[in-house]
């Protein structure tokens, strides 16, 4: 298998109108790891894991995802990598007039050749393989607690077994316990299904729990990255703000 990084980001920038915000960003998602993507409010996660899966222009630099070149894709081309990742957004982007199950059909409806009862079938799968009940399957959005409505989501960013995925902040707004299961979830998935994924994340007991590797962005660009230990060590002073802290301290007596 290659050592290739399975994204290579070099010499990102993006902006909005004159809001410069990466300037000259490097970054590997390195095959089979778990990358925590940390930074402060509007330092660009979001926009950043946007721009990898093509959905934010951006004005410089390359983005490759699996050997292929982000922004010079033909249509075919494109819509055969989006096969090869799972997104799952902050809120979750769900369909709120779609059940559970339907909402994990979604994507199935690009593969040629499946029956609906196979669809129907797959989407059962990945339902039970984000810990959801057999029930869930009939419910829509609405009817769930905000952990089973990330859990749905999961779902459905699984629904066509992909190499690669790419987690917004899948732990914000989930109570201790259920966070805690989330970050189990995403460890047991990762080495069940051979994923890499990418992290955007505040939460740093999800730092300890499950990343190999920690990305900092700051000053418009990945400022570090390196383990959670090699974090403790960085000079920088959000940096060791951030893993210094109070709330770091919480988090690394729990483990
Ligand atoms: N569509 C847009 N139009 C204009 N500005 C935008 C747009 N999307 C993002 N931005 C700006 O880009 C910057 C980075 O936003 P982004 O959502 O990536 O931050 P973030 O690091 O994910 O923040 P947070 O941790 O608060 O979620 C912010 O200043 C934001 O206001």
């Amino acid at each position: 298998m290659s050592d290739d990084p399975v994204v290579r980001v070099r010499g990102l920038r993006t902006q909005f109108g004159s809001h410069v915000v990466h300037d000259g960003l490097d970054l590997d998602l390195k095959r089979g790891e778990i990358l925590g993507v940390v930074g402060g409010s509007g330092t660009g996660k979001s926009v950043l894991l946007r721009a990898i899966v093509g959905l934010e222009a951006v004005q410089a630099g390359t983005i490759d995802v699996l050997g292929q070149r982000i922004g010079t894709l033909s249509g075919a081309e494109r819509r055969a990598l989006e096969q090869r990742w799972g997104v799952m957004f902050q809120d979750g982007a769900l369909f709120s007039s779609l059940t559970v199950r339907e909402n994990v059909e979604v994507p199935l409806n690009a593969v040629p050749g499946l029956t609906p009862e196979q669809r129907r079938g797959l989407a059962e799968l990945k339902v039970s393989m984000a810990g959801l009940p057999w029930k869930a399957n009939g419910n829509v959005p609405s009817d769930l607690s905000g952990g089973m409505r990330k859990r749905a989501g999961l779902a459905r960013a699984l629904a066509l077994d992909p190499e690669i995925l790419f987690l917004d902040e899948p732990t914000a707004g989930l109570d201790p316990i259920g966070a805690t299961a989330f970050d189990t979830l995403i460890v047991t998935l990762r080495d069940a299904l051979n994923l890499s994924v990418f992290l955007v994340t505040h939460d740093l007991d999800t730092l300890h729990a499950c990343c190999d590797r920690v990305a900092v962005l700051a000053e418009r660009r990945v400022l570090t990255t390196g383990t959670m230990a090699e974090m403790l060590q960085v000079d920088h002073p959000w940096v060791h703000e951030y893993f210094h802290g109070p709330r770091a301290r919480a988090a690394v007596t729990k483990d």
